[in-house]
């Protein structure tokens, strides 16, 4: 029998002692109020509201006390107050409501900094704040490890508590536990951020302090009435506020007091959201004593749980199940289905436990985890989202988020957008991004908008240090107070001038100089014409609908294992265009220089192998003439690889070139010099027999010869690159390391006896993304960029098991190993959480070839392969064999790597990994294995689909989870 705990708490301190009682008796069978102790001392204070003048016009700040004001006021810190939802509805004006202290803005209300200044001193009065939005901030100093969550509370006196505007607006006892998780949220990854933060304080909250969760800013006008007399007296607290989506809980927008518009406001949102959507933050409706579980109440803050993504009750494993029920809106009690999220957990959405790991299948999880983020009231209330100084409607928000550039992880708050240039950011902050521009969200932008104090302007906005800096580095002239016009092609002129002065990301080192300062630069995907047009036409399609059309495909692998030809091989295979005519041309070029290289190679080789046969004849012949004097075996010193003076006098000039690394500098001007050299050269038997030494000469890609062999048609000046050509090019996928193309699979005639149902799949639309390894950074970092992709395809180069590479650390390291430490850093990376992954094991006719005469036990890796002795080892085994087919020793093999894969892969997710073999350098085969990821990411849909509706494994009642 579970005692009921009433309450035991013993103050930090350890001076004051709250009481703690304990039940012992038999179980009741009413509900029994549930009290949390609260310390005066230890809650965070008010600003006093200076000089409330009363005036009848003047809308009042409302209350929903949880307890009567004289509870307050007589024994505020004995008594024990009911835990309690106050949510009460603050309208201020500037005249009711001005901290002393606080730097406050011009229009603005009390400054959180005002409030913990008040704190420390006044404990009558009661006021806390929390700015949510974006990184939370929390006082926990102040209030001794408990978190107090979003609002103000102020009170001037004791006497006029009903008048004023109080709000409890959360919990008054958040443990210790969920403030140490806050700090780690926020201290985490955007711990350099913090102090921004902090700073930034003052600005938010000159909106936002007095809205309800989070400063979604804007508030519209509430009369005065409303809330007050509905709830001032009202002990019995689970009211929740004026919960419709909108107005009501909104605050007037104190800056542009602009009645008329407000009430277009209303009526837009009454008319787009008709549904009422509590927007009050919601309360756990049970909660027991620090740490415990909220259903049963066992535990500790130790003991493992799960968290609710709307009111934040923790259950332990025991209970979660059955607290949330089938969760088809993801990790919610079951009370509360329906109501939006808490949205200091938007960012965990989707991202599943351990816990529910353990207790459910993956298919469950999956589903589940789909729904969080998918599911339509969890996602991101538009006018949460405020644009220069206007918050979204969902039309704005819809077009933000499915531009083909959109900010990025868009979470509630302030920010500012420049529609000529693109450039975004966070209200008072520098820029962070440059998305699509031109897109009609939000209001015009405001000159003040990133708080830059520099006199110098770009699009009317004033620029912040960093900008000019970077200006300056850029070269652009930034001497007496200019204003600039930039677009977002980044070509830019001073305002009043006609002419353009240059463009600011032209230059190579620019983004260099971006990425040192954290300045973002434009990004290539934005520029791909076609898709501003679908993505305006769909723009009416909600986010959460759209992405499921667009599956996204990561692929990644270890530097040369052949992902830029699977990307190219995508292009070639289902784009009509393949490529442009300026990448046709650099591409052209980037082949000619190539092939000079390839000769530089060959000819280098060519001289060390000469050396050293002449090297051995010396040896040879000073020992010879001490045995056998007389006797010279004819040739007059010439070995097969000597060249004549007009190809040395060429060899000579081509190496000195590559090595002062100017390769590229000669052409495309050298070209038709030397085109006829190059092939009588390549025809030179000295060249041909280096060639044939092929495998001596490390740097010699194994493509040489194929544009060798051409070498007079490629360095021709009106030479056009086949796709094959490009197929074989190195080095002309990208040059920053990620690329991208958007495709559908072609209608293939064996798909049109499907029936209807299918013929929306070839409507579904791919994205294949390529990022080279060493584009990751450190630790992988960017690789969070790639959240919302629907699988990783990882690429490994078979015939790399005997080849070494220099890792991180300097040492020669074999780059099969180098290979699969990568795959684990991909495979464990938070990211990737949940994710399918498609291991193409790449090269495999390089790597058939290879095994014949190269055993695959040069790898330590591969070690146990034996797989000639285990066949002579049984017969039974052998006969199995002959059964299916008769396995190639390369087919052998590739098994033998892709179960190792699939073992270290199961090992580290639990999971399955799916494994395909590829000739990159073969259409069809990667055609296969990219439609075999299709059917993978359909499967898995279909299988999630299927478990959940006929074959559920649990239901609501959640019987076959009780142990
Ligand atoms: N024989 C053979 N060669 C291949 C195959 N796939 C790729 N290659 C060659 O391997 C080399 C490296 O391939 P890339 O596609 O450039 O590899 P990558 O992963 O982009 O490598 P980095 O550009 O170094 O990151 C190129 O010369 C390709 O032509 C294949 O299946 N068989
Ligand atoms: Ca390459």
């Amino acid at each position: 029998m579970t005692p009921v705990i009433a309450s035991a708490q013993v103050a930090e301190d350890g001076i004051q002692y709250s009481f703690a009682a304990e039940y012992r008796g038999p179980p009741v069978p009413y509900d029994l109020p549930r009290a949390v102790p609260i310390n005066v001392q230890k809650i965070p204070v008010a600003a006093v509201v200076k000089q409330v003048t009363l005036s009848d016009k003047l809308a009042l700040p409302v209350v929903q006390p949880i307890v009567s004001a004289d509870k307050l006021s007589k024994n505020f810190s004995k008594e024990l107050i009911p835990t309690a939802v106050v949510s009460s509805v603050v309208e201020t004006r500037d005249d009711c409501c001005v901290s002393k202290e606080a730097g406050v803005k011009s229009e603005t209300t009390v400054s959180p900094t005002s409030v913990i200044e008040r704190a420390t001193d006044n404990a009558n009065c009661v006021l806390s704040g929390e700015l949510s939005s974006s990184g939370a901030l929390e006082f926990s100093n102040y209030a001794s490890g408990e978190l107090v969550s979003s609002s103000k509370v102020f009170d001037q006196s004791n006497e006029n508590l009903n008048s004023s505007t109080i709000e409890f607006s959360g919990s008054f006892t958040k443990s210790r536990e969920s403030s140490a998780r806050l700090r780690e949220s926020i201290c985490g990854k955007e711990s350099f951020d913090f102090n921004d933060e902090l700073n930034q304080a003052d600005w938010e909250s000159s909106d936002s302090v007095l809205s309800m969760d989070y400063p979604s800013s804007r508030v519209s006008s509430l009369k005065t009435g409303d809330c007050i007399n509905k709830n001032n007296n009202d002990d019995d607290v689970d009211y929740i506020g004026d919960v419709r989506r909108g107005p009501v809980v909104t605050f007037r927008d104190i800056t542009s007091d602009d009645e008329d518009e407000d009430d277009d406001i209303d009526e837009e949102y009454s008319l787009e959201e008709p549904r009422i959507i509590p927007r009050v933050k919601r309360e756990p409706e049970t909660r027991g004593k620090k740490g415990s579980c909220y259903r049963c109440f066992k535990g500790n803050r130790f003991t493992e749980k799960e968290v609710c993504i709307v009111c934040d009750a923790k259950y332990c494993s025991t209970c979660v199940l059955r607290a949330m029920g089938s969760m088809p809106e993801g990790r919610k009690c079951v009370t509360c289905i329906g109501y939006p999220i808490d949205e200091t957990k938007r960012r965990n959405l989707g991202k599943c436990s351990r816990m529910l790991k353990r207790l459910l299948n993956q298919l469950e999880v999956r589903q589940i985890m789909k729904a969080e983020k998918l599911c339509e009231i969890n996602q991101l209330p538009p006018d949460y989202v405020c644009v220069n100084g206007k918050p979204l409607c969902l039309e704005e928000l819809v077009t933000l988020q499915k531009c083909p550039n959109p900010p990025k992880k868009l979470k509630p708050g302030n920010y500012w957008y420049d529609k000529v240039s693109g450039l975004w950011g966070k209200e008072g902050r520098k820029p962070s991004k440059i998305i699509t521009p031109h897109m009609n969200v939000g209001g015009p932008i405001k000159q003040n908008a990133s708080n830059g104090n520099t006199l110098v302007f770009i699009n009317g906005r004033e620029i912040t240090k960093v900008e000019l800096r970077m200006l300056q580095l850029a070269g652009v002239q930034c001497a007496g107070n200019p204003h600039f016009w930039v677009n977002d092609d980044g070509s830019y002129q001073e305002e009043g001038q006609k002419n353009t002065k240059g463009f600011i990301w032209g230059k190579a080192g620019t983004k260099l100089v971006c990425a040192v300062l954290s300045l973002p630069v434009p990004s290539k995907s934005s520029n791909v014409s076609g898709e501003l047009v679908s993505s305006q036409m769909s723009r009416s399609v909600p986010d959460y609908i759209e992405r499921r059309t667009l599956q996204k495909l990561l692929l990644v692998g270890y530097h040369g294992s052949g992902t830029s030809t699977i990307f190219k091989q995508a292009r070639i295979l289902y784009k009509d265009v393949p490529f442009s005519e300026d990448e046709r041309e650099n591409i052209k070029l980037k082949i000619q220089s190539n092939v000079y290289g390839y000769l530089g190679i060959l000819l280098e080789g060519r001289e060390r192998f000469e050396e050293e046969i002449l090297g051995e004849r010396k040896k040879k012949q000073s020992s010879d003439e001490t045995e056998t004097a007389g006797s010279s075996d004819g040739d007059d010193g010439k070995t097969i690889y000597a060249i004549g003076p007009r190809f040395k006098s060429f060899s000579d000039w081509l190496l000195k070139t590559m090595v002062s690394g100017n390769l590229e500098a000669i052409f495309p001007a050298a070209t038709r010099e030397y085109a006829p050299l190059v092939e009588e050269l390549w025809k030179d038997a000295a060249i041909q027999a280096t060639y044939n030494r092929k495998s001596e000469l490390e740097m010699l890609p194994s493509v040489a010869s194929y544009f060798l062999d051409r070498a007079v048609d490629v360095l021709r000046t009106d030479y056009e690159p086949s796709h094959l050509d490009i197929l074989y090019a190195e080095g002309v996928t990208s040059t920053n390391g990620l690329a991208s193309v958007d495709f559908t699979f072609p209608h293939s005639a064996s798909d049109d006896n499907i029936d209807t149902a299918d013929q929306h799949e070839s409507l579904l639309r791919y994205q294949l993304i390529r990022v080279q390894a060493r584009g990751l950074g450190e630790n992988c970092k960017w690789l969070e960029m790639f959240e919302d992709v629907g699988m990783v395809i990882f690429s490994v180069a078979l015939s790399d098991y005997d080849q070494y590479a220099v890792d991180g650390s300097g040492s020669l390291t074999n780059k099969m190993l180098l290979s699969k430490k990568f795959f684990e850093s991909i495979v464990t990376h938070p990211t990737f959480d949940q994710m399918d992954f498609l291991l193409i094991l790449n090269k495999f006719d390089l790597f058939e070839e290879k095994v014949e005469h190269v055993p695959l036990t040069q790898c330590d890796w591969f070690e146990d392969f034996h797989p000639v002795m285990s066949r002579h080892h049984s017969s039974s085994n052998r006969s199995s064999n002959n059964i299916n087919h008769n396995p190639t020793l390369g087919q052998l093999a590739c098994h033998y790597v892709a179960v190792k894969f699939k073992r270290l892969y199961y090992s580290i997710t639990g999971r399955k990994l799916y494994v395909s073999p590829v000739r990159g350098l073969e259409p069809t085969s990667v055609d296969t294995t990219l439609k075999y990821a299709r059917e993978i990411l359909k499967w898995e849909e279909e299988r999630a689909n299927f478990s959940l509706s006929e074959y559920s494994m649990y239901s609501t009642e959640a019987s076959s989870f009780s142990h």
